[in-house]
């Protein structure tokens, strides 16, 4: 609770500078941040006035005895009395509700929550402790919550942070890392969000001596009638992330597109793969387009043992079990449900908890596609924010396949080529949508991944 107020109050003098705090504490823990925060800002010399409900928390009434003690001040809270304070020279925290509000929300603080979105719409903007409040942490939507223009999160994001409507109600969100018994983030629904400084720094480097045959070997393996576009977009994806050798097999034609492909057709793609005499890749990536057959392909590639991506028809749940600690599994929602034996909206209300779920079932490390992106390994979660809406179009997740297995091909792990790999998507969708807006294509983002790279390197000075 002490790193929590301090690190609210620091973020709200560097936010507001020169603004009265005007701080509300609900009766939990997250009023004893509250506290915590005004007496931190009143040390910083910031102007502060704490508006209270009853309490029966120990360690919130032990830190309003302390805001007492260094002479600060406490009314009572009432709609009335926050309306009659708030003005746009003053500043709102919000510390009534954190990760205990169980819903529903009680008239009451209706009634108190109404009136703060009422005094922020007047100019007095917010700042939450935590979560906005009226906010399920674990869900991704929002009813008659705080709109607040500042979150400041403690230890890692909540679901209701990242996704959804809830999302919206957060503002800028400012994650405050507390120091925590280890282990606690992988029991709570909670995710880290690398920068890109950090995963600029795993990012492979080459040798002035690299050849093709150095520079990574990838198996693409998909394609069938109707869908032959899918694993092109995946080799795209390979060479444009370095791959320095990329092969295509499919048991359908597939046209020339790109001449630095090598293009495969097999009449019987199940006996090319189960057979021992051809030298193997670095890495596969497998399913895009692949159609009927698929998880008898996936079987048998799993069986070589190789750092392999998952996607598209390959995410059968008869496979859990015949995975491996090199397998990257990359469902969107659909396939996640189709995994799991959940509908769909099961998956997009607890995308933290989906992802995790997935991950004990299939091991390896499971990336949960979508706006944002969820990295599930045994280390625990983390979230890539970013990209762009105009991604929301078809064939995006096979360009992040092959880019995914040029990862792998080049010597990165699978926890490491998830997490550069779903922020290099979405960095050079980030990049490709200045020129193309909505109407962005996966080839388009595929042309940008080198610039994404070049952006990475430049986060992290080292490289
Ligand atoms: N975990 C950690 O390590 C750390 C946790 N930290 C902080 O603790 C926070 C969690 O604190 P918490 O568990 O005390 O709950 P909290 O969010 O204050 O809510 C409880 C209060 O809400 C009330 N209330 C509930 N439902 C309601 C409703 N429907 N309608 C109306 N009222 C309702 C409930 O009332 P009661 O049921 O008791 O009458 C009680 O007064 C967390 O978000 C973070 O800020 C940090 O200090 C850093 C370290
Ligand atoms: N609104 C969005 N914001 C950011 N990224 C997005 C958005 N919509 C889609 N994406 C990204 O685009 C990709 C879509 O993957 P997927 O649904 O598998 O596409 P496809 O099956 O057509 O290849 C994912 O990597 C996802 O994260």
């Amino acid at each position: 609770m002490e790193e929590a107020g301090r690190a609210a109050a620091d973020e709200l003098t560097r936010a507001f500078p020169g603004r009265a705090a005007l701080l509300l504490a609900g009766g939990g823990a997250n009023g004893g941040d509250a506290f915590v925060a005004a007496r931190h800002l009143l040390a910083l010399g910031a102007p502060a006035t704490v508006l209270a409900l009853p309490s029966r928390h120990p360690l919130t009434r032990a830190n309003r005895r302390r805001w007492r003690a260094v002479g600060g001040q406490t009314v009572a809270l009432t709609p009335a009395a926050l309306s009659r304070r708030a003005d746009a020279s003053t500043v709102l925290v919000d510390g009534l509700l954190g990760t205990g509000f169980q819903p529903p929300l009680r008239p009451a603080l209706a009634g108190v929550i109404a009136a703060l979105n009422a005094a922020r719409a007047l100019g007095s903007p917010v700042l939450s402790l935590d979560l906005p409040s009226g906010l399920e942490a674990e869900l991704a939507g929002a009813d008659q919550s705080v709109q607040a223009d500042v979150t400041v999160t403690f230890s890692g994001l909540k679901p209701a942070l990242l996704f959804g409507p809830a999302a919206a109600r957060a503002g800028r969100v400012v994650v405050a890392p507390l120091r925590l018994p280890p282990g606690w983030a992988l029991a709570e629904a909670v995710a880290t969000q690398p920068g890109d400084a950090e995963l600029g720094a795993v990012l492979p480097v080459r040798g002035a001596d690299a050849h093709k045959g150095t520079a990574g070997r990838v198996w693409i393996v998909g394609g069938h009638p109707g869908t032959a576009g899918a694993p092109l977009l995946a080799g795209l994806g390979a060479l444009r992330a370095g791959a320095g050798l990329v092969t295509v097999h499919s048991g359908t034609e597939l046209p020339l597109l790109y001449p630095e492909l090598m293009v495969r057709h097999h009449a019987n793609l199940g006996a090319f793969l189960a057979a021992e005499d051809h030298a193997r890749p670095d890495a596969v990536a497998l399913g895009m387009g692949l159609g009927p057959g698929a998880a008898g392909h996936a079987r048998r590639v799993l069986a070589w043992g190789l750092p392999t991506v998952l996607d598209a028809d390959a995410l059968q749940p008869e496979l859990a079990g015949h995975g491996h600690a090199g397998c990257l599994w990359t469902p969107h929602p659909g396939e996640a449900a189709r995994l799991l034996g959940v509908g769909t909206p099961d998956i997009t209300r607890e995308p933290l908890a989906a992802a995790r779920a997935l991950q004990t079932r299939l091991g390896g490390v499971v990336i949960l596609k979508g706006g944002p992106s969820v990295v599930a390994d045994d280390q625990g979660l983390s979230v890539s924010r970013g990209g762009h809406p105009g991604m929301a179009s078809g064939g995006m997740g096979d360009t992040l396949s092959g880019l995914l297995a040029a990862l792998l091909a080049q010597g990165l792990g699978p926890g490491e080529a998830a997490r550069v790999g779903v922020r290099l998507h979405a960095r050079a969708g980030e990049r490709a949508a200045r020129v193309f807006g909505y109407g962005l294509g996966a080839t388009d983002v595929a042309h940008e991944l080198g610039g994404a790279w070049a952006d990475l390197r430049v986060a992290h000075p080292g490289n």
